[in-house]
């Protein structure tokens, strides 16, 4: 428990660990924020902290005083507010990194602006529609910039440990994979941008891009078709939006003959938890000589248990490991540089390895993971397939003109 507390107590206030300064030398990369996000504060201003590269100089939102609220509440420099204040802040030549965090289907515009503005975007999660995405990147690698999708658990040494369990072939032939993440509800208000349509909101686009990018990843493949996909609409006396799946169900063929499903949820009925699956973030990997379940795959510096159970004969041997830095793991054959093992400590939330990578990469060092143009095209072609099927429709697409040169 006590070291519970302490993860949680450095994650949020990383000034409790040996702190750097920045000197006149160390040119550290602005960053400017684009919109006063709720999710900036814990994706990116606090792991920037610790991060000697990193400064967090610009923030602009659609309304001034709240923009410098947020400024001084961050202890962020420089304020743009006001309906040219996203433009400004492009425009700021101090700024070389531009953090996305509007609501998703403004992401396209916003991000293609910036990179049109020179600067190197990371883009928070689900991206765009998958042809959306395809001009992000094809405007960042004609502009020499760098694009990262925000797909932060991925950084994590825990998933990186399931992966390298269930490639060393401990386990055998994976025969399904079960991935899961929702909400009670009462977390998501009804005004909130996830129950908004136009802002391309549900659930599939907000969790469901997590699940299934969990299902791809560990599986190494992409599915082959969906089988079936059920949304759940939202029920609620505010909004009487049909095309929003508060929940969503979907079962995938992958190739060799492996079954996914994936579940979302942003309102879970109360009444329908059992206390034991209170946490519902979770991925099960079922195998010929054995089974996998990674808890809380998603934010596992707080908590996680990856429970491996092998099968021999009618005897089951189970164990349980916790990673939470890359000392603690055995990647065999691991990705990224040798120096791999001396990356992270035990409090570093899945943002701060994702900074640490977005950095080396525009700092042309070798990450020690990356989210690829190919890995978030698939991943929002997949989400947009699953709403085909479920039978009401990816979700609209920016009505911005983007110049591509
Ligand atoms: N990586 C992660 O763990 C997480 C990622 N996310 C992703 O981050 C993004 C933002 O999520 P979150 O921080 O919860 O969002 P917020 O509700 O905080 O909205 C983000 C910003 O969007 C701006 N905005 C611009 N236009 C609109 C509009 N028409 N309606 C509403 N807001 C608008 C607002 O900027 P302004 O201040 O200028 O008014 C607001 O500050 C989403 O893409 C979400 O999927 C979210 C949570 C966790
Ligand atoms: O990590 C997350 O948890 C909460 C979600 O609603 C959010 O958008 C997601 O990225």
């Amino acid at each position: 428990m006590s070291s519970l507390i302490r993860r949680i107590f450095r994650a949020y206030f990383p000034q409790s660990v040996p702190k750097f300064e920045h000197t006149a030398d160390s040119k550290p990369i602005k960053f400017g924020i684009l919109g006063a996000a709720n999710i900036a504060p814990l994706a990116l201003i606090t792991p920037a902290k610790t991060h000697p590269e990193v400064v967090i100089y610009a923030v602009a939102a659609r309304d001034l005083k709240r923009a410098e609220a947020y400024a001084k509440m961050y202890g962020i420099h420089k304020v743009y507010g006001g309906s040219t204040s996203y433009q400004e802040l492009l425009d700021d030549p101090e700024i070389e990194a531009v953090y996305n965090p509007l609501p998703n289907g403004l992401h396209f515009e916003w991000t293609m602006k910036a990179l049109q503005a020179g600067k190197h975007v990371l883009c928070e999660k689900p991206i765009a529609s998958a042809e959306e995405t395809r001009q992000m990147f094809d405007l960042a690698d004609k502009k020499g910039l760098v694009l990262l999708e925000a797909v932060h658990y991925r950084f994590h040494p825990a998933i990186q440990r399931v992966k390298a369990i269930l490639d060393s072939g401990e386990l055998g032939k994976i025969k399904s994979i079960d991935a899961k993440m929702g909400f009670l509800a009462g977390f998501v208000k009804d005004n909130d941008i996830r129950f908004n349509f136009d802002l391309a909101g549900g659930s599939t686009m907000d969790l469901g891009c997590y699940t299934l990018n969990c299902i791809r990843y560990l599986s190494s493949s992409n599915p082959t078709s969906v089988i079936s996909a059920t949304a759940l609409p939202l029920k609620s006396a505010n909004i009487q939006e049909t095309k929003i799946d508060r929940a969503m169900t979907a079962t995938l063929a992958l190739p060799d003959d492996v079954v996914a499903t994936l579940d979302t949820d942003l309102a879970i009925p109360w009444t329908l938890i059992p206390p034991a699956k209170s946490i519902r973030i979770w991925v099960e990997v079922k195998c010929e000589g054995g089974d996998l379940t990674l808890v809380n795959f998603v934010l596992p510096t707080f908590w996680h248990s990856i429970k491996v159970s092998t099968k021999a004969g009618s005897t089951i041997t189970t164990r349980t490991e916790k990673v939470y830095k890359f000392a603690d793991v055995h990647l065999e054959n691991g990705p990224g540089d040798s120096n791999t093992l001396d990356l992270g400590s035990d409090w570093w939330l899945t943002y701060r390895y994702q900074l640490e990578a977005f950095v080396d990469k525009l700092k042309g060092r070798s990450p020690q993971t990356w989210i690829t143009r190919e890995d978030s095209i698939a991943n929002m072609e997949w989400v947009e397939k699953i709403y085909e099927k479920a039978g009401i429709g990816a979700r609209p697409v920016s009505q911005y003109m983007a110049e591509t040169h």
